[in-house]
C-alpha cells in the first residue's frame, strides 16, 4: 500500500526518567490522509507516543518529525505553529460541562482565532453537523448522553480543520452501538477532511473496520506487526492472531510479571 508519510517516528527512543525506557528505538510511518490505529496491551507505551508526536515530551533519541518537520521541543513558536495543526481528542474528552454544545464547539475557534462571532456560528454549525448534532447545539453538556458527549468533542477537536487528528481510546465505555457509530464517523471525518488519523485503542474489531493501516505494539513499544487490516486478520503468527482474535492464550502473558505465588504468600517454607 501506497503510503505517504505525515509523520515518522524515527528510531525514538524514551523514557519518562532514566530507570525505565518506555519505547526503545520504535520506528513507524503514519500515512497522509490515512487512519492508522496502534493497537497494544495496557500500558505498552501507546499514549506515551501521541505525546511525543504532539511535542509534549521529546525523545531521548531518534527524530519525530510531523509533515517534514523535526520536532523540536524547545522551539515554542514551532511547537505552536505545529500544534494549530493538530486536533487531539483524548480519552473522555474534557468538555466545559457548564457551557452549551454550542459555546463548547466554538471555545477554540474564539481562543485562537479572531473569526467574526457570524462566521463561527457557521463553522460550529458545521462542524456539529458532521457528527449529527446540529440540533444538539443549544443543549447543556450536562444534558446530553455519553456518546453524544463524545461526538461533540470530536466536533470540538476538528473546528480548526486539523491535518492531524489523533484519538485516544475513542471507543472506551461506549456501548456497541455508539461505538460503530463514532468508529464510522472517525473514517467519514478522515475521508472528507483529507485529515490524517492516527488512532489508539484496545477495541480490535472497531480499528480493523476503519483503518488503511494497523500496527501492533507490545511493551517496550516493540512492533509486533503491521500492515493492511487484512494482512493482520490473516497472520499466522500466533503473537499477532492471539490479540487480534481476542484468543485468551497464547504468547501474551496475563499475568505481569511476579514472583512465584508461594514466595508472595509466605508459603515457600511449609512444604
Ligand atoms: N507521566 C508519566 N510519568 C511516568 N511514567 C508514566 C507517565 N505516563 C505513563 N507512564 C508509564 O509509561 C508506561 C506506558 O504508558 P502509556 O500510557 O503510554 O501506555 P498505553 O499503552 O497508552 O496504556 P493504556 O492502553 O493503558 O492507556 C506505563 O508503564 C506508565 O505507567
Amino acid at each position: 500500500m501506497d503510503r505517504d508519510p505525515f509523520i515518522e517516528i524515527d528510531h525514538v527512543t524514551f523514557g519518562y526518567d532514566s530507570q525505565r525506557t518506555i519505547l526503545n528505538d520504535v520506528s513507524l510511518v503514519f500515512g497522509r490522509g490515512q487512519v492508522t490505529s496502534v493497537l497494544g496491551n495496557s500500558g505498552c507505551g501507546k499514549t506515551t507516543l501521541l505525546r511525543l508526536i504532539g511535542g509534549v515530551h521529546a525523545p531521548s533519541s531518534g527524530r519525530v518529525v510531523f509533515d517534514g518537520e523535526v520536532i523540536n521541543t524547545r522551539d515554542k513558536d514551532q511547537l505552536y505553529r505545529l500544534r494549530r495543526r493538530l486536533g487531539m481528542l483524548f480519552q473522555f474528552g474534557a468538555l466545559f460541562t457548564d457551557l452549551t454544545v454550542f459555546d463548547n464547539v466554538a471555545f477554540p475557534l474564539r481562543e485562537m482565532t479572531d473569526l467574526p462571532e457570524a462566521l463561527i456560528r457557521d463553522i460550529v454549525l458545521m462542524k456539529l453537523d458532521a457528527v449529527g448534532l446540529r440540533g444538539a447545539a443549544p443543549l447543556k453538556i450536562s444534558e446530553v448522553s455519553g456518546g453524544m458527549a463524545r461526538r461533540i468533542a470530536l466536533a470540538r477537536a476538528i473546528a480548526l480543520d486539523p491535518e492531524l487528528i489523533m484519538y485516544d481510546e475513542p471507543f472506551a465505555g461506549l456501548d456497541l452501538i455508539s461505538m460503530g457509530v463514532a468508529a464510522k464517523l472517525i473514517r467519514t471525518l478522515t475521508d472528507v477532511t483529507g485529515a490524517t488519523t492516527l488512532l489508539i485503542s484496545h477495541d480490535v474489531p472497531e480499528c480493523m473496520a476503519i483503518s488503511d493501516w494497523v500496527v501492533l505494539m507490545a511493551p517496550g513499544g516493540r512492533i509486533v506487526a503491521q500492515g493492511t487490516p487484512k494482512d493482520l486478520m490473516d497472520s499466522t503468527d500466533p503473537e499477532v492472531r492471539q490479540f487480534v482474535r481476542g484468543e485468551p492464550d497464547g504468547p501474551i502473558k496475563f499475568h505481569y510479571p511476579a514472583p512465584p505465588v508461594a514466595e508472595d504468600f509466605g508459603l515457600g517454607g511449609r512444604a
